[in-house]
This record gives C-alpha cells, structure tokens and sequence, in this order.
C-alpha cells in the first residue's frame, strides 16, 4: 500500500497531497441518459435527483443518491455509471451506421452508450465470463437496445473468426483497478506491483486480438480504470512499437489531464482522469488503424417467420420490424442483418421478441423494454402506488384492453402483463421484481 502511494507520488509530485485527501472523500456516482429512449432535456425536466452535468460526457450528470430502485431506472432511461468511465465512449466518435466491438464488455456502461449512438450499424458486445455475462445481456434489454449481438468468448475466439470487420473497436480492459479502490476495499488489500505487470501482459494480448479485428481506418480505444503507468502508457508503447500501422490519434477531448511523461509517446494525445478532475479515474489512449483489410461480417440468409409470431407482432405494433431470425422456438428482430456467428457462443443477437409455445405466441420481457415503444398499441400508464405494486410481482384490478400490454410510468413501459379487461396478471420476470423489503424510489 506504501508502494501504492509512492508511485502516485512520482506521478504527480505537486498534487499529491490532494490526491491522498481524495481517498477519504465520498465516491463520485453518476448517471448517463439513455438518449435512445428520452432526450436530455425531457429528461432534465422530469427528473429531479441530478446535480450538474459531467466534464466527461454531454448525457452524464453526478448524482448523490442511490438510483437503482427508481421506476426509470427499472424503464432503461438511465444507466449508473462512475462519471469518469463515461469519457471513454465520447473518444471513439460512434457515428450511427458504425460496426462495433466491444472486447471486454460487462456490465454494459461503455456499450450501452456504444448501442445508444447507433441506428442501422451493429455492436458486438462481447464478456469473457459467463456470470458477467448475463449482467451484460440484463442491462442491454433494460436499456431496449435492438443491433446488438452479446458474445460470451474469449477475445481470440472472436477476433480470429472476424478478422478486418469493424469499424470501431473498443479494449476497455480489465486492470488493477486503483480507480477503484475506494469501491472495492478489497482492491487495497490486494495491491501489488506483481499484480500490474500479471494485467499488463493480459492488456497486451487483448490488444493483440483487437487489433486484428479491427478494418483499416479503424479506431482502436483502449482505456483502464487504474492510475499505473505500467497498464497505461506502457502498455500503448509497446503496443505501437509492435504494429507500425497503427497511429496514436490525439482525443481532442478537454476532460482530465495529459498523460504521463513517457520515452516514445506523445502524452499530450493520450488522457488521464484523477479524483481531482471530479470522477475516480481512468486512462484513455485513441489509435488509428491507417493500413490493412477491410471486411464484412458474414450475413444470415432472410428468413421467413412463424406466422403465429407475426400475427403477434402485427396485433401489438404499428410497425413491423424488417429483420426477424429464429432460435428454437424464439424469435428475434434487428432493423438490419442478422450476423452468421456460426462457432463464436452467441447469447443472444438483435431484440428478443419472445417464444412459440404450444400454438401461441409468449412475449419476453425484452421486447416490451425496446426503445420503439412508442408504436406499441396495447399500454397502460400507472400511477406511483399501482406501479409500486407491479414492480413488486402483484396484480392490478384495473381495466384496460384484453391480451398482453405494456405497463408505463409516466409514460415509459417498465413491464408488461396479461389482461383479461378487469384484472392485469404479472409478467415482469421474477428476477427483475423488487422484493419484499425493496421500496421503489420515489414519493410514497
Ligand atoms: C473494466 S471491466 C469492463 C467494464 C465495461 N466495459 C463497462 O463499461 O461496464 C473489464 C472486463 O474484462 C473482462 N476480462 C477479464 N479477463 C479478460 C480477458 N483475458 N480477456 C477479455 N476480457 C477479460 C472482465 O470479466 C471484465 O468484465
């Protein structure tokens, strides 16, 4: 811990003192807003729990309270985010149609703000480990992203099968965490220097997999949320003296500081976050890929679909969605291609509508939460209380049409149920329900 503080010191001498007050002071928490779903000024007006918008991010804003139980949060129209990590994203300059790789991608922050700038392009969203996984795949369907593909490989499995294919790709890799540390508490006990030369090496390699999926004139960001040079600037010298096609790109982003004085890189282009910049911590590197290969991501032929699942669809849309894919007996939509994962284990790829079970439609969960809800034809707007109850799993004696509906606050879908024109059963996954104990955030 001694070595800990020492090496923060070499880095910043004059500002050392500041820096070791800042670990007694209170983690800065943030929310960013999904933009996919409301816009910042609606949500602005209608939201009163924020404080001022981040230097990190146009949708970011700092917040003081815990935010997880608010029925928003439970419609997608924001995630949680430690407002320094929300910098990262702004530096890979998403544009709409853009094919996106996310390497290491649980929980979901920086490629739920990925999804949210995206209308016809693509984003492979990809987690090494499987528990993590599911988190992943929860806050993507929370959030109602539709072009979007979950992958649970190794990074090697994946950018081998698709060399040359994407647009952007981004290494928010795994570290030591020291931005973290007042989080985890078990990160100061577990501090080493043995600890950040292990994920240094394992930087480098995901790197190396990055790197070769990605298309020339692609960009390449690789972030950690630990101050250690060794995983910072190191790791973007030697990564740049190994590929001589890749070219440090300055990130033109006023937020945090320059890098670390560093032999053979320009820290100028590169950016670092401390506590004192108002968010925990983070680094940030942006690297162009200026020769290679461009390739596409092989596509799945049109299929056609169950017609009990387009009856389905058609009853509870205004529109239809142009791209349906089946698994089983479930159905998915995308507004563009569905991608041929053929070996990489793809969890789940474009908007899960439902399942064919016994001659009959059964809606997911996810489909209701998709951001196109504003063509949905079947919903009904709860008060605070009745919502309060649904959340929890309970029925709601209250009239409105008969089938399945979608369950609103404020006008935002949270849930749906089945309605028999009196009485709407519960169909909020019980995983996703508060409990018993739990209170929905907000007045009573
Ligand atoms: C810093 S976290 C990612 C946070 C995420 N980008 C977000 O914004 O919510 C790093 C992730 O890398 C994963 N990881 C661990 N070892 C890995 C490896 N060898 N290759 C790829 N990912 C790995 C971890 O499971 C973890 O989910």
């Amino acid at each position: 811990m001694d070595l800990f503080l020492k090496r923060i010191q070499s880095y910043i001498p004059d500002e050392f003192d500041a820096f070791k007050e800042t670990l007694n002071q209170k983690m800065y928490q943030g929310l960013r807003v999904n933009t996919s779903k409301i816009s910042k000024d609606k949500f602005i007006r209608i939201f009163k729990d924020i404080e001022g918008q981040t230097p990190f991010c146009e949708n970011g804003f700092y917040i003081s309270k815990s935010l997880g139980n608010h029925p928003f949060h439970m419609s997608g129209l924001y995630y949680l985010q430690e407002p320094s990590a929300m910098s990262v994203v702004e530096c890979l300059d998403i544009k709409e149609e853009d094919v996106v790789l996310d390497l290491c991608a649980a929980p979901g922050g920086k490629s739920s703000q990925i999804a949210a700038r995206l209308k016809n392009g693509f984003l492979v969203s990809n987690e090494i480990d499987a528990k993590r996984c599911k988190i992943l795949l929860s806050n993507m369907e929370r959030m109602g992203f539709m072009n979007v593909a979950i992958t649970n490989v190794k990074p090697e499995t994946l950018c081998s099968a698709f060399p040359s294919c994407f647009d952007k790709v981004l290494v928010d890799a795994p570290c030591s965490g020291e931005g973290m540390m007042k989080k985890h508490s078990m990160a100061y006990q577990e501090w080493s220097y043995e600890n950040i030369l292990y994920c240094q090496k394992r930087q480098l390699d995901i790197l190396e997999q990055a790197y070769k999926a990605l298309r020339k004139d692609g960009i390449l960001v690789y972030s950690t949320c630990t101050y250690a040079k060794e995983e910072n600037e190191e790791v973007i010298v030697s990564f740049l003296k190994k590929h001589k096609d890749m070219q440090l790109i300055d990130i033109e982003r006023n937020f945090g500081r320059s890098g670390l004085k560093t032999d053979g890189l320009d820290e100028k282009k590169v950016r670092r976050i401390f506590p004192m910049d108002h968010g925990e911590g983070h680094f940030v590197a942006k690297l162009k890929k200026i020769e290679g290969d461009i390739k596409y991501l092989p596509i799945l032929k049109k299929e056609k679909i169950d017609p009990l699942a387009q009856k389905f669809l058609k009853e509870q849309l205004n529109w239809l969605y142009p791209y349906m894919h089946t698994v089983s007996n479930s159905i998915f939509c995308m507004n563009r291609e569905f991608v041929d994962f053929k070996k990489v284990k793809c969890i789940r790829q474009g908007l899960y509508c439902g399942d064919i079970i016994k001659k009959r439609f059964e809606p997911s969960h996810a489909f209701y939460m998709n951001n196109d809800l504003e063509n949905i034809k079947h919903k009904i707007n709860l008060d605070f209380e009745q919502a309060n109850q649904f959340i929890h799993g309970l029925s709601l004696d209250l009239k409105c049409d008969k089938g399945y509906v979608a369950t609103c606050f404020e006008g935002y879908p949270f849930g749906f149920g089945k309605s028999d024109g009196n009485v709407i059963k519960n169909k909020i996954p019980k995983g996703l329900r508060l409990m018993e104990g739990q209170s929905l955030y907000g007045k009573k």
